[in-house]
């Protein structure tokens, strides 16, 4: 049943996962991405590298833009101390939906806070809204052609700081030409590309990561 495959990635979720258990959520969700129906998951090749930079970084507020299922704020929630906390944008209320529940069923849910709307608006009402100074960590996983604009936003509302990590996804597939020339040209971000594969398959991409400098 589930009609749509958010909906189903959520049923096989409440069937192979363990309530409470983070990390028997999100390896259920690749077990269906790569076996039942390929899902635009950061997945559990690239998934390994966010670990890797998530530890490194350790944020106290971290920013997701683009949630879709809610995988990679799972396995970013899973990963925060006690007492940060990870905003997640998605513009598409479908995806919202499902992600609650997924993020719920993870017990991460004290950790995580959802938005739903356009990126473009949101990022200006950031500091009112939810009280931030800046970000420590940002995930760009969203529309591909919104990481300039984006980070420009952020930029320009305050929400960078010296050393703030943003860890952007899909560089390489779908791509993201025109913010790999933004960070790697701009003197303001230090960047280096971590090669990998496309989410449940054989297909090149990365993800970078890019420090900024202030
Ligand atoms: O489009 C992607 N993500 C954005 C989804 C909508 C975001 C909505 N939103 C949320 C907040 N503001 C806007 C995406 C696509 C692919 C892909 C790769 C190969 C292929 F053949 C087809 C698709 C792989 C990913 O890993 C992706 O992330
Ligand atoms: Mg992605």
């Amino acid at each position: 049943t589930g009609s749509t495959q958010p909906q189903r990635m959520l049923e096989a979720v409440q069937k192979n996962a363990t309530k409470g258990d983070p990390e028997s959520v999100f390896s259920a969700i690749d077990y269906y991405g790569r076996h039942k129906e390929w899902a635009m998951n950061v997945g559990d090749e690239k998934g390994l590298i966010l670990d890797s930079v998530l530890t490194e970084v350790n944020p106290s507020i971290a920013l997701e833009l683009g949630t879709y299922c809610g995988y990679s704020t799972v396995r970013i929630a899973r990963l925060l101390s006690p007492g940060s906390k990870l905003i997640t944008v998605e513009f598409n209320p479908a995806f919202a939906a499902v992600a609650r529940q997924i993020i719920a069923y993870a017990g991460v849910q004290d950790k995580v806070t959802l938005v739903e709307g356009p990126s473009g608006d949101l990022i200006p009402k950031m500091k009112e809204r939810f009280g931030i100074k800046s970000f420590d960590f940002v995930f760009l996983d969203h529309w591909k052609d919104r990481y300039v604009p984006d980070t420009k936003l952020l930029e320009d509302c305050g929400l960078l700081r010296k050393g703030t990590v943003l860890l952007a996804d899909n560089v390489i597939c779908p791509g993201a030409p025109e913010y790999l020339k933004y960070v790697r040209n701009s003197p303001r971000y230090e960047s280096r590309y971590f090669k990998s594969n496309l989410e449940y398959s054989k297909v090149e991409d990365g993800l970078e990561k890019s420090v900024f400098l202030g």
